[in-house]
């Protein structure tokens, strides 16, 4: 564990230097992991394990695009590819990788192939914090540890394929085993972490569903089209508003802050831009915080864990999501941005 001053506060963090991945494999040597759901991080977590030597099988529902991508991605039916159940039974580690509401309703089969001393796997605290409406309670003679990915399963991938990792937070909710901990670190550095932070399983899943309903996902979205909207109703034209809303965001601003956080991409923009991000900052966050103390309350009281399982378990759940992603896609700020990408100079030569 490293000690690292986070603006005042020192947390240990855990990397690939202190845990190495070859010790990662030797905590590892004797168990089989099955990664149960292969949606999007499942695929992005069993890939990097197989590449990392790790002993990796694959549980999915038969049939679907989901069990056609494992196949496609080099699990072989019934050697490291099988329905879920059977899968489960023959893992030690249990990577509980359904969607949160397949989770659910899989719940009461998968705690019948859990043995003493297996490790159920999270990457997501939901099921565990929300036992009321999930129902998901696990036996005392097993771990129950999570290893939360900050980022996309598809980034997972790609971020372990390009050499940098995604950072994951770590937590143990049971330890019945005495190595809970080392299991999970192991996981965590197995499924290609950058590095790993401590949380707990309550801790994550608060904060996670407020990032992602919030900055990252939702509220992103929201001011992008306030925005987008704003200049369209003034007379800019579409290539302005969506250049001016989003493109520049994600090719040039947001890079500068990924390398070196916000005061450097503010330095290197014009001091004219510098005064006013710096007048209207404070404006735009005071007029969003109230929003996010509701999103914050909304979470912890479990409003949004009901609305989540009272709609993402319905047969044709995703179908209906696909319905309101198709309205953005089909929106003209979005079909905008369509041509503005097919337009960047890479795109234009294809
Ligand atoms: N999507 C992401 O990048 C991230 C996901 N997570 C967490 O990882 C876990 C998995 O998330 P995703 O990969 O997004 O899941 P997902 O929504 O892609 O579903 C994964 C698989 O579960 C299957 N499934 C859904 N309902 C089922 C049911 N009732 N019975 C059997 N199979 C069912 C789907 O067919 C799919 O193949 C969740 O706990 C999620 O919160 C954490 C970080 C990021
Ligand atoms: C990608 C991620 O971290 C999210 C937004 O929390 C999720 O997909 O649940
Ligand atoms: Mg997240
Ligand atoms: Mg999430």
């Amino acid at each position: 564990m490293a000690k690292i001053d986070f603006g005042g506060t020192m947390e240990e963090v855990v990397t690939s230097e202190e845990f190495t991945l070859e010790k990662a494999r030797e905590v590892l040597k004797d168990e089989v992991i099955a990664v149960i759901g292969y949606g999007v991080q499942g695929p992005g977590q069993a890939l990097n394990m197989r590449d990392n030597g790790i002993n990796v099988i694959v549980g999915q529902r038969k049939g679907g695009a989901s069990w056609d991508k494992a196949v496609a991605d080099g699990f072989v039916p019934g050697q490291t590819l099988f329905p879920i159940e059977e899968a489960a039974k023959k893992a030690t580690v249990i990577q509980y990788l359904l969607s949160d509401a397949g989770q659910v309703t899989m719940w009461p089969k998968i705690k019948e192939c859990l043995n003493e001393g297996d490790a159920l796997y999270f990457s997501h605290g939901f099921g565990i914090v929300y036992k009321e409406q999930t129902g998901i309670i696990p036996p005392e003679n097993v771990d129950v540890i999570l290893a939360a990915p900050k980022g996309s399963g598809r980034t997972v991938r790609t971020n372990f394929l390009d050499g940098s990792g995604i950072n994951s937070s770590f937590a143990v909710f049971q330890d019945y085993t005495g190595r809970a901990k080392e299991r999970t670190l192991a996981m965590g550095i197995a499924i290609g972490s950058g590095y790993l932070f401590e949380t707990t399983f309550e801790k994550e899943v608060f904060s996670d569903l407020t990032g992602e309903r919030g900055v990252l996902m939702g509220c992103l979205a929201g001011v992008m089209e306030a925005q987008y909207n704003l200049l369209r109703k003034n007379g800019h034209s579409p290539s302005e508003s969506f250049n001016e809303t989003v493109e520049e965001l994600t090719q040039s601003l947001i890079r500068l802050v990924a390398e070196n956080g916000m005061d450097w991409m503010f330095g290197n923009c014009s001091t004219t831009a510098q005064r006013g991000a710096l007048d209207w900052a404070p404006k735009f966050r005071d007029a969003v915080a109230p929003v996010f103390e509701d999103l914050y309350d909304s979470v912890k009281t479990g409003k949004e864990t009901k609305r989540v399982l009272d709609l993402n378990s319905a047969d044709d759940y995703r179908e209906k999501l696909n319905v309101e992603l198709d309205e953005i896609k089909n929106s003209e700020m979005w079909k905008a941005g369509a041509a503005v990408r097919a337009l960047r100079p890479e795109n234009r030569k294809k």
